[in-house]
């Protein structure tokens, strides 16, 4: 048995095809405000208007257990995100890391009943960076400039207490089409576009201590229709997830989006799904953006969680 996880119920919409609230979430990033770091684009976004009615609130902001979105003010919403901080975040210090082990099925990962948190995402997004990043350790997962490093799912006990899980990244067939520039690829159905080994869908169908997926999406590219559909696939399967955007310090010249601008983009998209705006979080390995506020973004799903 699954154990419920009430605070993901983000209202998948059935169809893709009816946005029934417009475009409401108030970036205040506007063209001619274009912040000068990846630091000053997370201060830049602000979040939206809180003297408006509770609905939006829920809406738009992400609110853990324990908060009653009436009650939510400006000071509550973590930085360079969407998610509120409830009575529930602490402990959110790494004090050690082990590697434990790595499975190539779900069956043989961890059967100790810790609480984990996997990284799912693109080949090449950053999703073994972020847990090093998270970690402070330079090589506790390894990394690499070409995609397709992480090959199986990997476990790392924090501070003796939960786990955060490394995967192999989805869509190394669209990363290497992209780069022959056959972009035909992008319009293939669904089914053949998630062509992440099945063995890694089994894990997310099966895992009863799967807190929550960080589902890494890369700001500093336009918004991929694999990324939209892998959310989609979470969300119809139930399995609760947090966006995480990486690489949010790469600037982009000329013509190219920045990554704030990436990131409403993709929002918009994510929107037209979801009743309520599943979390997510702005972060940079480089510059340090996000790490402490998505740490205490898993403290207080991982509290409620041991505690229920
Ligand atoms: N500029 C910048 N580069 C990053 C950031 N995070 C990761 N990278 C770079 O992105 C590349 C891929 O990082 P990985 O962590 O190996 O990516 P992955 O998602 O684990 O890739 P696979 O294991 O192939 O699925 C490396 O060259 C990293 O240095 C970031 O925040 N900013
Ligand atoms: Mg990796």
């Amino acid at each position: 048995m699954l154990k419920p996880r009430p605070w993901f119920n983000f209202g998948l919409r059935s169809s893709h095809l009816h946005p029934t609230f417009s475009s409401s979430l108030s970036f205040r990033c506007s063209a001619n405000r274009a912040p000068k770091s990846s630091q000053a684009a997370a201060k830049d976004y602000t979040p939206p208007e809180l003297s408006e009615s509770s609905g939006f609130v829920q809406k738009v902001l992400f609110v853990p257990p324990g908060v009653s979105p009436d009650e939510v003010t400006e000071e509550m919403v973590l930085p360079g995100s969407n998610i509120v901080l409830g009575p529930y975040a602490g402990d959110a210090k790494v004090k050690e890391v082990d590697f434990v082990k790595s499975s190539n099925r779900a069956k043989d990962c961890p059967k100790d009943g810790r609480p984990e948190f996997a990284m799912l995402g693109r080949s090449n997004v950053g999703k073994s960076s972020l847990i090093n990043f998270l970690v402070r350790k330079k090589d506790v997962a390894l990394t690499s400039k070409k995609p397709g490093k992480t090959q199986l799912i990997n476990h790392f006990l924090i501070n003796k207490s939960w786990y955060i899980v490394d995967l192999p990244g989805y869509g190394l067939a669209f990363f290497l089409i992209q780069l022959t520039y056959i972009y035909s690829f992008a319009n293939a159905p669904e089914s053949a576009r998630m062509d992440w080994s099945s063995f890694t869908k089994g894990y997310f169908l099966n895992r009863e201590t799967l807190v929550s997926v960080l589902l890494l999406v890369d700001a500093s590219v336009p918004p991929q229709k694999i990324d939209l559909d892998c959310a989609n696939w979470l969300g119809r399967n139930n399995i609760p997830m947090t966006f995480v955007f990486t690489k949010c310090d790469k600037m982009k010249g000329g013509k190219g989006k920045r990554p704030y601008e990436n990131i409403r983009d993709y929002q918009e998209l994510i929107r037209e799904n979801y009743r309520h705006h599943p979390p997510w979080i702005m972060t940079s390995t480089v510059t340090g953006l996000g790490r402490d506020e998505l740490l205490l973004h898993m403290s207080q799903l991982r509290n409620y969680w041991d505690n229920e």
